[in-house]
């Protein structure tokens, strides 16, 4: 029986995206529930980023169907959708030229009229939620950590409060103690605004640790999806080489 659709804030069905002659997601379906946090694995250049941003609006899909919070996506570049989600992209791509504070405001300057002694505050209390100091608006990025870079860039993406977050690849580039804050950062505000979580990561320790459901990107469809115990005993040819793989087992020898 199919499950009533409030549960789902992401539906993804018979997804097919290309460019030329590649066919890069090849009927793909994915559901992503309400209030979770969903780890999407793949290998290198098998879509991950593709999927995120066919379902953002920014490719075009040849077919197919996309609904985000029970709206269906239309045509790329919706702007009417920009308070429905907040996207932090691999490098956080914070405008070089802004301080932190302006780059957090960039969203509310293109959404909505409001006074600056408004925006202020707001980007004062989104620095404050991830951990970040008010007085670290004052800087620009080339003054930042890879780690504070990669706060600003979330504060920015958490500026319109957004019911869901896209991350593509948060904690690559971080040492193992900054990847982890950045994981247990991610776990508070899921759980403290409710929000629905997309993320694309090859790292072990946050699939293990925050997500709530992982899936398996393959030959261009989800070929598995599940707690991580279940991927950890999906039958799936990939799945299998990429937890079980020599490198896996290294870093997590409890996946035995
Ligand atoms: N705009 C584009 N035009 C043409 N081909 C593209 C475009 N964007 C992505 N591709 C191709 O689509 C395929 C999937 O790319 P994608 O970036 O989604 O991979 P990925 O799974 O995110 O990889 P990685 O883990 O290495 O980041 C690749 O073959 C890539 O070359």
């Amino acid at each position: 029986m199919p499950e009533p659709q409030a549960e789902f804030a992401i539906r993804v069905r018979d997804l097919v995206v290309g460019f030329g002659r590649q066919t890069v997601l090849d009927h793909l379906s994915l559901d992503v529930r309400c209030g979770e946090i969903l780890g999407l694995v793949g290998a290198s250049g098998g879509g991950k980023s593709v999927l995120m941003r066919t379902i953002i609006g920014l490719i075009p899909r040849r077919s197919g169907t996309i609904e985000v919070m029970g709206q269906t996506i239309g045509a790329p570049h919706d702007r009417s959708r920009a308070a429905t989600w907040g996207i932090l992209f691999q490098q956080g791509a914070l405008f070089s030229s802004l301080t932190v504070r302006q780059n957090v405001q960039f969203p509310l300057r293109e959404n909505l009229v409001l006074s600056q002694e408004l925006m202020d505050e707001i980007a004062i209390a989104k620095l404050e939620m991830v951990g970040l100091r008010a007085q670290d608006g004052d800087k620009y990025p080339s003054e930042l950590s890879g780690g504070m870079t990669k706060r600003v860039a979330l504060a920015r993406a958490l500026a319109l409060d957004p019911p869901i977050l896209f991350l593509d690849e948060p904690t690559s580039g971080l040492d193992p103690i900054a990847a982890g804050d950045f994981d247990a950062l991610i776990r508070t505000l899921q759980k403290t605004l409710g929000l629905t979580v997309f993320m694309v990561t090859h790292d072990l320790a946050s699939l293990t640790t925050v997500c709530d459901r992982v899936a398996a990107l393959a030959d261009g469809k989800i070929v598995a999806i599940g707690p991580m115990r279940d991927l950890l005993q999906s039958e799936h040819p990939w799945v299998r080489a990429y937890f079980h793989g020599k490198r896996s087992q290294m870093l997590q020898p409890q996946m035995r």
